[in-house]
């Protein structure tokens, strides 16, 4: 099924989390036991269906996405994979629109991988919605591997990158990157 899922994003020109990242988001989700996820930027479902895969089978993940074509191949994902509908959120629409609707602190990990523009804000919103103990995942945080580059000063890499500062300096938060994909940034609340 994720196959599928990652030929579908394939064919709608749409990213998908590297295998290496979706193996170790499922991890992070099975050892929070999570039972509440949030996902920004659903794409074909290839992220969501790693991470369902790590959570309880009463576990919930709420995604979100702009692009409603995406999104109907991520339920179809979602069914195919035999995933049970009450165990899946699928909210379209803005990020900045949605996100400030959902519960302070009640989510145990939030995956951020849309639209890197908007990343700063997403990140506030995120470490917002996580209960102690919980995880923010960036994904692209390496963004093609330029942030490291103090020589790319582009727009995306240099929001990208103080989005990495900014959170290395976040006293609620304990960051690790993982040179997994394009940059796993995992960053647990305290
Ligand atoms: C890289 S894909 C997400 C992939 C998904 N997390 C996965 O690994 O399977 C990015 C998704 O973000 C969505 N997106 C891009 N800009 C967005 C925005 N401003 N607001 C919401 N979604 C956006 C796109 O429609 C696309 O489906």
């Amino acid at each position: 099924m994720l196959l599928r899922a990652r030929e579908r994003a394939a064919e709608l020109g749409c990213a998908a989390v590297a295998p290496g990242t979706g193996a170790v988001l499922r991890v992070v989700a099975a050892a929070l036991g999570a039972r509440a996820v949030v996902e920004v930027g659903t794409g074909t479902g290839v992220a969501a269906l790693w991470m369902l895969q790590g959570m309880p089978a009463d576990g919930v993940l709420t995604t979100i996405d702009v692009e409603l074509e995406h999104q109907r191949a991520a339920k179809r994902a979602f069914a195919e994979a035999g995933v049970a509908p009450a165990r899946t959120r699928t909210i379209p629409g803005r990020p900045a629109d949605v996100l400030p609707r959902l519960t302070d602190g009640a989510y145990d990990l939030v995956l951020v991988g849309a639209d890197p523009h908007a990343y700063p804000e997403y990140v506030q919103e995120a470490v917002r919605l996580l209960r102690p103990g919980g995880v923010l995942a960036v994904d692209g945080a390496m963004h093609r591997g330029r942030v490291p580059d103090p020589a790319r000063r582009d727009e995306v890499t240099t929001v990208v990158r103080e989005v990495g500062r900014a959170l290395r300096s976040d006293e609620r938060l304990l960051p690790a990157m993982l040179p997994s994909g394009d940059g796993l940034l995992l960053a647990v609340r305290r």
